[in-house]
């Protein structure tokens, strides 16, 4: 039988009252003394259980605004002291064991949130709680600790039948040093100031949802959120459809990503294995998607859509027509809703906003060993843009200069991206040569323009967009025979010349943006 331990006293020192009294009163039922710090204390006692305040355990009153109320030897002791090994010192020094610590944290995370100046930041930042926490974790051979409310009901479980397991005390010390850990590195990274990379960073997120499997069905897989908690598809709301996948997460991130940087305008963006195939700009959600879909219709089928505006019915009969995984956006109106009620295996999700791309903060990526890291790429162009041929673009090449290299900056590199009046109609993705990324846009714009039944290609009369510069000339030249009329592109290379004496030969406007846009 699995030895059992009925915890005789317990600490509570909680900032997120919820459920605390119903909890409290039932570890009081189970025989349990209850000890606690001020704010907690009084909330207990309100409720009409008897609670000892820990400055009668200390003989110390809570000094400080609170920065020091439960450090100290008799809380401490009581929490690290070994049974058997211990218990001299425990009693030459007064100290009675503790054996269940109910502790969560001041919410910093919320300060963050909430954008709180430094000093409010730092009054938030929780000293006596997580030094309990350790120090509880640390003695679980005798010890429990409680550090997320969702637990209150399993412990009362374990003192139903008899008292806490090990292995539920060992579970939830796992928990609270991960608990411990996510906080930490918060604080690290909010006090962390100036553009040299942090000396140690990472992430720790709390598990949000498991997921049936990874990338391919035989890698086992989870989402986790961390506390940034910022708008997205790990906080949407779903309102009909299965489970997320794995790739459903990753596809819809890449999506809402991009449809962040277009959110100022009615725009959709349909993506396949996180690059968009087809991007546009239109009169309404309906009228974009129709111009998004006519880039690439094919690889449409079973596509991951963000609109940037509430969907409503006439987008959605548009969006129906065809297989889609998900659908995303910051609102659905309810005769839409309805109609995507009939495609059961279309999940259907709902953001509050659009995340600000200027918000997004570090990308990491495991390499053997470590892993990289990088601030995230929220800037579109070096300054000016800089007209470096003889005909400078018209207005409307300009505007779909800049739509386009939006795009580009969200296609995996080598990336290239002709548009024209605000859609895209050609992408060329992840190619190791600029030159065949190049002539797939334009053979994908040639095989929708066929599908369509239209003589010439989309591309022609288009801008182009590179997310690195053109090394050679051949690359530029492979879009001006496609039809491309304007270029934008970084600039930079050691043949800028020659390229932008190709461009004049072949009558292009061209533009450097000055800054690059790998995405791998
Ligand atoms: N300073 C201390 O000794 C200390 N001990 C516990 N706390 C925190 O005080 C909070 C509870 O305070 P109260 O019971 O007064 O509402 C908890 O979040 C707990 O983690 C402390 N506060 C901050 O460090």
């Amino acid at each position: 039988m699995t030895a059992r331990f009925m915890p005789r006293r317990a600490l509570l020192s909680v900032s997120d009252k919820n459920g605390l009294i119903p909890f409290a009163e039932k570890l009081a039922s189970h025989g349990v003394t209850l000890l606690s710090t001020g704010g907690t204390a009084k909330a207990l006692r309100e409720a009409g259980l008897e609670v000892t305040d820990v400055s009668k355990v200390t003989g110390f009153p809570e000094i400080m605004d609170g920065r020091v109320k439960t450090l100290h030897p008799s809380v401490h002791g009581g929490l690290l002291g070994r049974e058997g090994t211990d218990d001299a010192a425990m009693e030459e020094h007064g100290i009675a064991p503790i054996d269940l610590l109910v502790v969560n944290l001041y919410p910093f995370e919320e300060s963050v949130r909430k954008g709180a100046d430094e000093a409010g930041l730092v009054e938030t930042i929780d000293i006596g709680g997580p030094a309990m926490i350790r120090a509880s974790a640390k003695n679980f051979e005798r010890v429990t600790v409680i550090t997320d409310p969702e637990d209150y009901a399993p412990l009362l479980d374990e003192l139903s039948a008899g008292g806490t397991t090990k292995a539920f005390r060992k579970q939830q010390s796992s928990i609270a040093y991960g608990r411990t850990a996510q906080y930490d590195l918060l604080i690290s990274q909010q006090l962390h100031e100036g553009d040299a990379p942090p000396r140690r960073t990472g992430t720790v997120g709390r598990i949000a949802q498991t997921l049936r499997y990874g990338e391919n069905p035989h890698q086992s897989s989870a989402a986790y959120r961390t506390a940034e908690e910022r708008a997205g598809v790990l906080n949407a709301e779903q309102h009909q459809g299965k489970e997320l996948s794995y790739n459903n997460l990753n596809d819809t991130d890449a999506a809402v990503e991009l449809a962040a940087e277009l959110r100022d305008e009615a725009a959709v963006v349909i993506v396949k294995h996180a690059n968009p195939c087809g991007v546009a700009q239109g009169q309404s959600i309906a009228d974009a998607y129709k111009r998004a879909l006519r880039c690439d219709p094919v690889s449409a089928f079973g596509g991951i859509i963000a609109a940037t505006q509430r969907i409503d019915r006439q987008a959605a009969e548009e969006i129906t027509k065809i297989f889609t995984e998900v659908v995303i956006a910051p609102g659905v109106d309810e005769d839409a809703k309805e109609l995507f009620a009939k495609k059961k295996n279309l999940r259907l999700l709902t953001i509050p906003e659009l995340p600000d791309p200027a918000q997004l903060r570090q990308i990491l990526k495991p390499i053997a060993g470590g892993f990289l890291h990088q601030d995230h790429d929220t800037a579109l162009f070096g300054g000016e843009l800089k007209t470096v041929t003889k005909r400078a673009p018209s207005e409307q090449e300009l505007a779909d200069l800049r739509f386009a290299f939006t795009v580009a900056k969200h296609v995996k590199s080598n990336a290239i991206v002709y548009a024209k009046d605000g859609a895209t109609v050609g992408i060329g993705a992840g190619q190791m040569s600029r030159l065949d990324s190049s002539r797939i846009a334009a053979r994908k714009s040639q095989d929708a323009a066929e599908a369509e039944g239209l003589s010439e290609a989309l591309v022609k009369g288009s801008v182009v967009a590179s997310d690195a510069f053109f090394p050679f000339a051949d690359g530029l030249l492979a879009a001006a025979d496609a039809g491309a009329t304007a270029v934008i592109q970084p600039g930079g290379s050691m043949r800028d010349d020659e390229v932008i004496a190709a461009a004049d030969d072949a009558g292009l406007a061209m533009v450097f943006t000055g800054m690059r846009h790998f995405r791998h």
